[in-house]
């Protein structure tokens, strides 16, 4: 394997909860209450259990109050609603994060555009949406800006650089390229109806993949030197958790590249705390 080095997320994360952390500390010498986070959590998706979990726990280490609501996967969009209403009211609360997916029975559009946009830490409202296209001051999807996070903190500045995006979904892929695009790189974004996806990768200064296939890209087709930035989890039948990309492939071609377990995965959760102590203020 040739030199590449590591985007330590787990070890940016820490730092960053830490931070965090010492943030809450400050405040609560000087009177003020702790940040609330409200956590719903409808259904039994396994994966969705840990990410949750993963989030309650990080709330433990800095100091953000949390309220889990785990809700049947049954549940009513209107009871679903009826929560989410209360917790808007609710003084306590700073911050509301329903899991993605829902059960197919309930919107996720409705869901996230009911949420208070002030406590939409997960940055999904349509007005949220709208002030990071417009480039204005709000609550950011948490997954790009840990990206953004990542990159700033290994001194890697993506400006004149050609980003290619692979995945164009509301959570990842499109907020994604717009972070990108003001940090002044020249963006692709790739999708399910793109041909040639070799000659875009092959072409990729910055590569990110978040499609949640982990046969979607061939690490042969990397460029020598570039960034790589794997956000997919695909957990194999035998357990293992792996990314979109193939790592001992792609750290052959890569300068630097995030792991997965232990890449983009814990600087989601740790942006997660920054926007829920960022709401709190
Ligand atoms: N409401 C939201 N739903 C979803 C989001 C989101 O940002 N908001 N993003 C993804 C999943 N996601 C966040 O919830 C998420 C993904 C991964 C991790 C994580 O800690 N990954 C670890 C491995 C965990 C494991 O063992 O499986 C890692 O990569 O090291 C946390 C959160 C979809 N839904």
């Amino acid at each position: 394997m040739t030199a590449h080095q590591i985007l330590d997320g787990k070890l940016v994360s820490q730092e960053l909860q830490t931070d965090i952390a010492r943030k809450i500390s400050k405040r609560l010498e000087g009177g003020f209450q702790p940040p609330g986070l409200a956590v719903v959590l409808v259904g039994n998706d396994e994966a969705s259990k840990v990410y949750v979990n993963n989030k309650i726990r990080a709330c433990e280490r800095t100091g953000i109050r949390s309220a889990a609501h785990f809700l049947p996967r049954q549940t009513s969009a209107k009871a679903l609603y009826a929560l989410i209403d209360e917790l808007n009211e609710d003084p306590e609360v700073h911050g509301i994060l329903v899991q993605l997916p829902l059960p197919e029975h309930i919107d996720e559009t409705e869901v996230t555009n009911r949420i208070d946009p002030d406590k939409d830490v997960d940055g999904f409202h349509a007005r949220n949406v709208g002030h990071l296209a417009l480039r204005q001051p709000g609550l950011r999807p948490c997954t790009p800006r840990g990206v953004m996070t990542l990159l700033n903190h290994y001194g890697i500045d993506p400006k004149g650089k050609h980003c290619v995006v692979v995945g164009a979904s509301n959570i990842v892929g499109r907020p994604l390229m717009l972070e990108m695009l003001f940090a002044g790189a020249t963006v692709t974004c790739c999708h399910r109806f793109t041909r040639n996806l070799d000659d875009h990768v092959s072409q990729a200064d910055v590569l990110c993949v978040a499609v949640g296939n982990p046969n979607i890209v061939d690490a042969t087709w990397i460029k020598k030197g570039a960034i790589v930035i794997d956000i997919g989890i695909n957990r194999l039948t035998d357990g293992r958790l792996v990314g979109d990309v193939d790592f001992e492939v792609a750290a052959e071609q890569a300068s630097w590249i995030t792991p997965v377990p232990g890449g983009i995965g814990p600087m989601t959760v740790a942006t997660l705390m920054q926007n829920t102590y960022e709401a709190s203020l």
